[in-house]
């Protein structure tokens, strides 16, 4: 049973780890594997192709076994009992959370309610070989009888994130003759200009949206309509073989006018920034193939399996939420650098970012009570080596103290040795020398690197399907004991509906918004003045 109103700020741990932080300015990292040198291979840990070295972190013996202590004590343990035996741990909004069952982890025995939920995901898998399978060898035929050349995935936050990510970062593994576009943003510059780029008669839409209400989406499905009626004459393209609809509301989709064979479902315990395992990951099996859609889904199954096997302490998920807690609550520092040495994870800072940020950006407790401690850190980040010659000088000698996740592969058959070898040596050299700095007082302060700078390495033997899944899951699994321990609800989302409200106030209102603030109201007026 889980206490919805116990604080993590009374458990003795957590105060021992304030005690502790007081005197924290006295670590040196560098120190620490002097006084231990087996702490590289002490503080790493490795699961089926993926290495965590997490020795690089400013945390000593003491402080680690009292974040142990931490997860430990906190109610970590039977809410992860709670989330794989699908119970409505999303309190707010009454629901289980099933996105882990629908990699097929088997864990807890769960009611009628949530088998139903794995049931008809099993359904949905089954459509979407199928439909995947007659795209890709040219079956599914458009309106004029040609085959399927381009996909425009239209999807925005969960229902579009995810799918872009996965065929971004195994694009090796793409269907060699079809083309893929994602939209999200409700700027027409976009979905228009692409249009004028494609054939309609060889174009297939996936309209991706949770609510299938989402206005970005809805908009930009809208503007594809009216170039398939302009272009090819048809009366209701939406209801025709170049459209598909992905939610968990047919009915909304079904009165867009989309065929209700061309509707996939998914069940509304599967939130959007978790639901690329579910239906949304349709365009993921028409770019890559179902077996390579199969295989990100049983990567996510081992790190289930790792999640809830591993002791905390040889236990990744827990290890990178434990170190975050410390540097979030204890060192107050509250963001987190994630920089993929990969081009095509050049999606993961923002995908980890509406996974961490939507998830774990609240202020109140499972019970209602405001929280007296930080939650969710600020997540940002970019591809390396680029970042280093954007933000790693804020790194290096910057005021904040800002812990970074580096994300490497040891091998990619896509790339050569040379290229590669330089791309991950500059991985170790930016982690080695945010630890050590340099400090020679010979040269003027301007040349002084503190060093003692914290960072983890996450090295992916290579960017297969499998270990990608995992990486995703890692992270899941991440947020979601972080979650737990601040014992906040992770899968809700309730801060990002009043903006959306607001939007569609000025839309109804944009003859007059005296009612507004004088500030929005002096900017609807300019800009109207300006409208041409
Ligand atoms: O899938 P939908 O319903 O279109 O929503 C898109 C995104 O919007 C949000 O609800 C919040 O903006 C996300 O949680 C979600 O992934």
């Amino acid at each position: 049973m889980i206490e919805l109103d116990s604080s993590p700020t009374t458990l003795p741990a957590w105060q021992n780890l304030v005690q502790l932080a007081a005197s924290a300015n006295d670590i040196s990292i560098t120190d620490l594997f002097k006084q231990d040198p087996d702490r590289a291979q002490r503080m790493q840990v490795q699961h089926d192709g993926l290495l965590l070295d997490y020795s690089k972190n400013l945390v000593n013996p003491s402080i680690w076994q009292q974040l142990i202590s931490l997860a430990d004590q906190s109610q970590l343990k039977d809410h992860r009992s709670a989330l794989f035996a699908g119970e409505k741990i999303n309190v707010t909004e009454g629901r289980s959370v099933c996105h882990p069952l629908l990699r097929g982890t088997p864990a807890y025995e769960t009611s009628e309610a949530v088998k139903k939920v794995i049931a008809e995901n099993q359904n949905a898998h089954v459509k979407i070989q199928d439909i995947s399978e007659r795209i890709r060898n040219g079956e599914w035929l458009g309106s004029t009888g040609k085959s399927i050349q381009s996909v425009i995935h239209i999807g925005i936050g969960g229902s579009g994130l995810g799918p872009e990510l996965c065929c971004q970062a195994l694009k090796g593994y793409a269907h060699p003759q079809l083309d893929f576009y994602f939209i999200s943003n409700v700027d027409g510059a976009e979905i228009l200009s692409l249009l004028k780029t494609l054939d309609p008669e060889q174009t297939l839409v996936i309209v991706a949206s949770k609510t299938f209400t989402t206005q970005e989406t809805l908009i930009n499905a809208k503007a594809t309509i009216k170039w398939f009626k302009d272009r090819l004459g048809l009366t209701s393209p939406q209801s025709t073989n170049h459209f598909i609809g992905i939610t968990t509301n047919p009915d909304n989709a079904e009165q867009f006018g989309i065929a209700a064979e061309h509707i996939l479902t998914f069940d509304e315990s599967i939130g959007g920034r978790y639901s690329l395992w579910s239906s949304i990951g349709l365009t993921i099996a028409i770019a890559l193939g179902n077996d390579t859609f199969e295989a990100i889904l049983a990567g996510a199954r081992d790190m289930d399996r790792h999640f809830l096997k591993e002791p905390w302490g040889q236990n990744m998920p827990v290890i990178m939420a434990l170190l975050g807690i410390w540097y979030n609550n204890f060192l107050k520092a509250p963001s987190l650098a994630v920089i993929p040495y990969c081009q095509r994870l050049q999606l993961l800072p923002a995908y980890l970012q509406q996974l961490d940020m939507e998830s774990n950006g609240k202020s109140v407790r499972c019970n209602g009570e405001s929280v007296t401690y930080e939650t969710g850190p600020i997540i940002w980040g970019q591809t390396g080596t680029n970042g280093q010659h954007a933000f790693f000088q804020l790194l290096h000698q910057g005021t904040h103290l800002v812990p970074v996740d580096f994300i490497g592969t040891a091998n990619d058959p896509l790339s050569e040795r040379e290229p590669h070898d330089v791309l991950l040596n500059n991985m170790l050299a930016q982690s080695a020398a945010l630890m050590k700095g340099k400090q020679d007082h010979s040269l003027p302060p301007s040349r002084f690197y503190p060093g003692n700078r914290p960072s983890n390495v996450l090295l992916l033997d290579e960017l297969t399907p499998n270990i990608f899944g995992q990486l995703i899951a890692l992270y899941e699994h991440k947020v979601f004991v972080q979650g737990s321990i601040w014992n906040i609800n992770s899968f809700d989302q309730w801060g990002v509906e009043l903006g959306k409200e607001m939007t569609s106030g000025l839309l109804s209102d944009q003859n007059d918004t005296t009612h507004m603030d004088p500030s929005t109201n002096f900017l609807s007026q300019f800009i109207k003045d300006k409208t041409r």
